[in-house]
């Protein structure tokens, strides 16, 4: 059996599926696997574009064998060097030892470093082409989206942009690899969390790249993660243009850290607040419950957002204090904010809330709600006067 599938003329799909990672980088969780796409275009001379993780290095060996059968590949892109796309080249090159590795001079250096590969480099520019024969490959440099390196190769022939980790979602591709041969909302939420965990922080390079694209004809978009674009591929280069630029839909997410239950009930109180004034995409989470991952998800897709934490040894709850310090290293923009939190006799929640929202610029909503142990009758109504405050500026 061959789980090499056809793409366009001479284009190949030759990635792996990894259903045993538990974490992607070792942080963000993986419920669904992720796929490791790499592509092969068989002309005169052939191509492979990224390859995959180490840990899939037989089958993927196999996958190329089963398409060339004793042709050996001439060229190796590389749009990106992150290990998850390059942790097979060292097999890869002693499988193919005259294979010449292209890449932008950023790529090179990173290749040594990492793999002590010094030979046979083909470094490129923005904007140069490699001649296949019927196909014509161009460079588009497309520096930190989301390293350094990164780069992005367009096929002329077929029009397909094979994009690196840009447009790129977590999930395996079970069977169907295409934008119409899945169920592409199942997909959707997946796509959005790998933007928002791992190419958001990079969100004005994205703009730049999207800006720099925007002259190609543009048929298919191949990422290295995720289905394939073939059918509608506008419509991922949207959302990554809406996502880069921190537009959010409307809707509020909370999130809090409570030991004892005495912050939660605050929670509920605006949480029904907020319902009662209309809002109907409300997602409450337990910063001790749901991982960060997901959370930064529905953070980057919501405008409002209300965070609140008890008081840890004088300081914030610490997983809060963890979402708090990676939303800061996401330069997370755009939302109505609001605060609250409790403590029982220094204070420390609140104060950290505040230095988050100083940090990014923002104005918290009134009132900041503060309890001392539990929640009195004048606090349920402050809770009442900050959902109606967050709802009001939702609706503007
Ligand atoms: C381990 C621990 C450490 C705490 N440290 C502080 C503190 O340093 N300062 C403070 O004012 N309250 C502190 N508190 C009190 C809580 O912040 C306070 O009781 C709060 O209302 C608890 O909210 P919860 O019921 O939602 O967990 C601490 C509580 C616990 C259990």
């Amino acid at each position: 059996m061959s789980n090499v599938v056809p793409i366009v003329d001479d284009v190949y799909w030759i990635g792996v599926n990894d259903r045993t990672t538990e974490l992607f980088e070792a942080i963000w969780p993986l419920p669904d696997g992720v796929s490791y796409n790499s592509y092969l275009i068989d002309d005169d001379e052939v191509a492979v574009i990224d390859t995959v993780k180490e840990t899939h290095i037989d089958s993927y060996l196999q996958n190329i064998k089963d398409t060339l059968g004793g042709r050996h590949p001439d060229y190796l892109i590389i749009n990106h060097i992150e290990p998850d796309h390059s942790g097979a080249i060292k097999a890869f090159k002693e499988a193919f030892p005259e294979i010449q590795i292209v890449g932008n001079q950023k790529t090179m250096n990173l290749l040594e470093d990492f793999y002590e590969i010094e030979d046979n480099h083909v470094v490129v520019s923005d904007r140069d082409t490699i001649d296949l024969g019927e196909h014509q490959l161009n460079f588009h440099l497309t520096p930190m989206v989301h390293w350094p390196e990164t780069m992005m190769t367009y096929e002329e022939k077929t029009g397909t942009l094979f994009s690196g980790d840009a447009f790129g979602g977590f999930g395996t591709l079970d069977g169907g690899i295409f934008d119409d041969e899945v169920n592409i909302k199942h997909y959707e939420s997946e796509i959005r969390r790998y933007y928002s965990n791992i190419v958001g922080k990079y969100s004005p390079m994205v703009q730049k790249a999207i800006s720099k694209l925007s002259d190609l004809e543009i048929e298919i978009i191949a990422s290295t993660h995720g289905p394939v674009w073939r059918d509608n591929p506008e419509r991922i280069i949207s959302d990554y243009d809406r996502w880069s630029k921190q537009e959010k839909e409307k809707g509020v997410v909370m999130v809090y850290g409570s030991m004892y239950g005495n912050t939660q009930k605050i929670v509920e109180e605006i949480a029904r607040n907020l319902a009662t004034e209309g809002i109907k995409n409300i997602k409450v989470y337990n910063i001790s419950k749901t991982h960060v991952s997901h959370i930064i998800n529905d953070i980057w897709k919501y405008e409002g957002l209300i965070l609140g934490s008890c008081t840890y040894n004088m300081g914030i709850f610490p997983k809060m204090d963890y979402l708090l310090r990676i939303l800061e290293n996401k330069n997370i923009r755009n939302h109505t904010l609001g605060i609250f939190g409790s403590y029982s006799w220094s204070g420390g929640a609140v104060s950290r809330l505040e230095e988050f929202a100083d940090n990014l610029n923002y104005e918290p909503v009134n009132p900041t709600v503060e309890i001392k142990c539990s929640a009195t009758e004048e606090d349920f109504a402050d809770c009442a006067e900050l959902a109606k405050n967050v709802a009001q500026q939702l609706k503007e």
